[in-house]
């Protein structure tokens, strides 16, 4: 299940995440908080659902179908973090939080007061979370330059109850975009790939937080999860396909296409 905000030009959000869970082989389901009128050029307009009616669509589904893993995206308002937190409490699913904020164009995804809201009531659920550079720093209140300050962010993003955490590497600059990766028990582990120099990353980040709930709802370890979603996520950057006037979708299709020949690098301590 995907609990996110409908992308119109289809590149972020549940359109990214359905095609994602598509070619994984999983049947998605689709949970809408709120509609965007966007194009790869940015959003222009944002009606978001009321609470209730969020509510509704998750339990409407919970009734009928076997969800195995959720993932949340555009939440948009406490209102809406708050009735998400209480209807998933109740569920035995795992969850992957991505904190969606800040669109690529600039748009405000989340309303800046709900952030209280995501880090008490929502992290505290969160098999994993799975934050950029900058998301990373408003949940934290530090800035985030280097490998170390990005570990000191995971400890404190894994004290608010979360069970691991992916810090996207995607906002730094570098040869390689290395994802770090904390768990609550100590360990870790990063995944490196080559940085494709490229303006089409519209939708990284649901993409690549639908392919860790994809693995995980087939039965796949977290590490496993991320591991396999980062090749996801390079494979559909490295391909792109060359449409519209801006920021370009990645291509969902190159994984099924190419993945056979082709790792990430894993680093273990
Ligand atoms: N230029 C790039 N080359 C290779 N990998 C990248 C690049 N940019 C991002 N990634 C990878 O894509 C994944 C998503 O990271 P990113 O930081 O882009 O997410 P995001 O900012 O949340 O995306 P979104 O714009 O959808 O919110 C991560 O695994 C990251 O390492
Ligand atoms: C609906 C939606 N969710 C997430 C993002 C972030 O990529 C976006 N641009 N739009």
């Amino acid at each position: 299940m995907t609990i996110a905000g409908s992308d119109s030009g289809g590149g972020a959000g549940i359109q990214a995440d359905l095609k994602t869970f598509q070619e994984l082989g999983v049947f998605g389901t689709s949970v809408i908080t709120a509609l965007t009128a966007q194009n790869t050029l940015g959003v222009e307009g944002i009606f978001p659902t009321t609470p209730d009616f969020v509510k509704q669509q998750i339990e409407v589904v919970f009734q009928d179908l076997a969800v195995k893993a959720v993932k949340t995206g555009m939440l948009f308002s406490p209102t809406i973090i708050e009735t998400v937190s209480d209807t998933l409490k109740e569920k035995d699913v795992q969850l992957v939080v991505d904190p969606v904020m800040i669109a690529k164009g600039g748009a405000n995804l989340l309303q800046s007061e709900a952030v209280d809201a995501l880090k008490s009531q929502l992290l505290p659920l969160a098999t994993v979370l799975t934050p950029n550079i900058p998301e990373a720093e408003v949940i934290t209140g530090m800035s985030i330059h280097s490998v170390n300050e990005i570990e000191k962010a995971a400890e404190k993003i894994l004290s608010l109850g979360v069970e691991s955490v992916v810090m996207k590497g995607g906002h730094l600059s570098g040869k390689e975009a290395i994802d770090h990766v904390y768990f609550k028990d100590g360990s870790y582990f990063a995944i490196q790939s080559n940085r494709v120099n490229t303006t089409q990353t519209h939708g990284t980040g649901c993409t690549f937080s639908a392919a860790i709930t994809a693995f995980l709802g087939q039965g796949k370890t977290l590490k496993e999860a991320i591991i396999e979603a980062k090749k996801f996520i390079q494979l559909a950057i490295e391909h792109p396909l060359n449409i519209g006037h801006g920021h370009g979708p990645t291509n969902h299709f190159a994984y099924n296409q190419m993945k056979k020949s082709f790792e990430v690098v894993v680093h273990e301590s």
